[in-house]
């Protein structure tokens, strides 16, 4: 499946500087990746500049170069150079071009904000197979394509591989698609060119100040999802300022929004909620209709999931009879409040969750101990090459649990200790209330050696990872794996406990 470069940049401003009939059989960002015939399009990135490996792509046999300024190659005669303002969104386009506009082909949903993404392409995933649709799933667990599941390097993967699965998804005859936009992607263009029909924005809070420095560029990067270059129908919680934000600067029609939030003035909204150790049971007030349901998920903050979700379905078209269904049985979302299972635990409830932000840490720990009649101790590090700045405020965070066992997140390549320090550096006011266990087994082996029936242990940060990245290092590391390996450590021999079922 081959494109001319006429149809390849099709309405883009760009200058061809070669022949325009030329054909590309792919397109490569990577030069190391190029194949014959490519087009190799030179990024200026943050650590080096793509231009540069424009000839390691032309021996490779790339034949066309898409450059922000011409590269002069003295023995590449027969190179197409085609120059444009910005080699991102070129590509961006140019791959949507390439594999025809899949996202126009079935109703993709677009879902960012800081936390609950990955939570909610789960629910709209089940909601839409419960509509009878036939799905796909992009984001941070993976890619799915029905029941087939794939590991990604990205949240949101680069143009070209995100419209390659597009494409995939298409000749799959994928209906409905729920995809987390993150904002690193809305900021490298990685979905620009691509057509959603219903985008959803759930909260903004601290993460990433690393990459985007303020909290203005971070919200700036989310919000052009809801910008005039992205039209869809809107779904926009507005429990913080943030949403009210990009509500207020939503150009689209009023009846196209759908606003949620614990406020009554969001159209989807609670009358009624009960939180429960194993579900939660709500009324919800849906543009003045009300719905009471109970759904297996726990925590104050997935009532804001559930009610996103529960508004995408109504974009989507879903009748709220469907909707609620779904809702009811809506899977376990790997790795976010999911309960250890172990044949012996003691009677301590372990709840692994991928809280790696303040904010979620907070939630989650909040929503724990609003569910635990006993003490409730946190597990949890930070990750390395990350944020530096969110660790104290993690740290800070964490002494809403009763106890605090500081450990290694995934360290890549900084010193674990010199994470930990940042952390603690926020924990002053819990002197003789937290301690520092740098190995990560050995701080969950700790927190379950104190932990009394009737505790709960949260292990923070890592999620549904299986790994954790120490140095260049990939090992292999499940928190609900070690988490029930060394329940049972502790508990095997008590035969006669209790198991807390879930
Ligand atoms: C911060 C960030 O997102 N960086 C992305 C960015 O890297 P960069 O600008 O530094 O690129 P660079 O290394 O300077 O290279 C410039 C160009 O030269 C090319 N190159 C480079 C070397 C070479 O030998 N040959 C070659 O052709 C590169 O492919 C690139 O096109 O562009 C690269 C591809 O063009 C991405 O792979 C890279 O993602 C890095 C690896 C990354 O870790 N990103 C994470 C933080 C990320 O995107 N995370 C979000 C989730 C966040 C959340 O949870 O909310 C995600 O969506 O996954
Ligand atoms: N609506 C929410 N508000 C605040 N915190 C939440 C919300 N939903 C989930 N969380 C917390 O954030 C963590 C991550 O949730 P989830 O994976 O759904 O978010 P995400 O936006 O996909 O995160 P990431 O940016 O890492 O992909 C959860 O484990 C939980 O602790
Ligand atoms: N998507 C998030 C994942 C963080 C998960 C945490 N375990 C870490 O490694 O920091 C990020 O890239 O910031
Ligand atoms: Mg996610």
């Amino acid at each position: 499946m081959g494109k001319t470069c006429t149809e390849l940049f099709a309405g883009l401003d760009c200058t061809v500087l070669g022949n325009p009939d030329d054909e590309v059989s792919g397109i490569a960002y990577r030069s190391d990746r190029v194949r014959p015939g490519d087009a190799f399009f030179c990024i200026v990135g943050m650590t080096t500049d793509g231009h540069s490996f424009a000839q390691d792509a032309i021996d490779r046999g790339a034949k066309v170069l898409v450059v922000e300024r011409k590269v002069y190659l003295a023995d590449a005669t027969d190179v197409t150079e085609v120059v444009v303002s910005d080699t991102r969104k070129a590509m961006a386009l140019a791959a949507a071009n390439f594999y025809e506009h899949p996202s126009k082909d079935f109703a993709l949903v677009g879902i960012t904000g800081t936390n609950g993404k990955t939570t909610t392409t789960y629910l709209v995933e089940h909601m839409a197979r419960v509509a009878g649709k036939r799905t796909g799933v992009i984001g941070t667990v993976g890619v799915r394509i029905g029941n087939a599941q794939e590991k990604t390097a990205h949240t949101t993967p680069e143009s070209p591989d995100l419209q390659k699965l597009l494409a995939r998804m298409r000749d799959e005859r994928c209906d409905v698609v729920a995809m987390e936009v993150s904002s690193h992607a809305l900021d490298l263009e990685r979905t620009w060119g691509t057509t959603f029909a219903v985008t959803a924005f759930s909260n903004l809070t601290q993460d990433h100040l690393d990459y985007h420095h303020t909290f203005e560029a971070y919200f700036e990067a989310k919000a052009r999802l809801f910008s005039k270059g992205y039209p869809a129908r809107r779904v926009i919680c507005i429990d913080d300022k943030w949403g009210n934000e990009l509500l207020r600067r939503c150009s689209v029609a009023e009846d196209s929004i759908v606003t949620t939030g614990f406020d009554s003035s969001a159209q989807i909204h609670p009358v009624d909620v009960s939180y429960e150790p194993t579900h939660t049971s709500v009324t919800l007030d849906v543009r003045g209709s009300r719905y009471s349901f109970d759904y297996p998920l726990v925590g104050r903050f997935n009532v804001e999931n559930v009610m996103c979700a529960f508004g995408i379905g109504l974009q989507l078209g879903f009748s709220a009879d469907v909707i609620v269904e779904a809702l009811e049985e809506a899977p376990q979302i790997p790795g976010r409040l999911e309960r250890v299972k172990a044949s012996h635990d003691g009677g301590v409830s372990v709840f692994v969750d991928y809280a790696h932000t303040p904010d979620a840490l907070e939630k989650a720990l909040s929503s724990i101990v609003a569910l635990t009649p006993g003490r409730t101790i946190c597990v949890f590090g930070c990750g390395g090459d990350r944020d530096a700045s969110k660790r104290p405020i993690m740290g800070r965070a964490a002494l809403a649990a009763d106890h605090a066992v500081v450990t290694s997140d995934n360290p890549r390549t900084e010193d674990p200790n010199a994470i930990i320090a940042d952390i603690v550096s926020g924990m002053a006011a819990g002197a003789g209330r937290f301690d520092v266990q740098p190995d990560r087994r050995a701080a969950i082996a700790r927190a379950i050696s104190m932990a009394e029936p009737g505790d709960s242990i949260l292990v923070a940060g890592k999620g549904h990872e299986d790994y954790q990245l120490v140095g260049e290092k990939t090992l292999s590391f499940d928190d609900r794996v070690v988490a029930a390996e060394e329940l049972e450590r502790a508990f095997g021999d008590q035969v006669d406990e209790p198991v807390s079922g879930d």
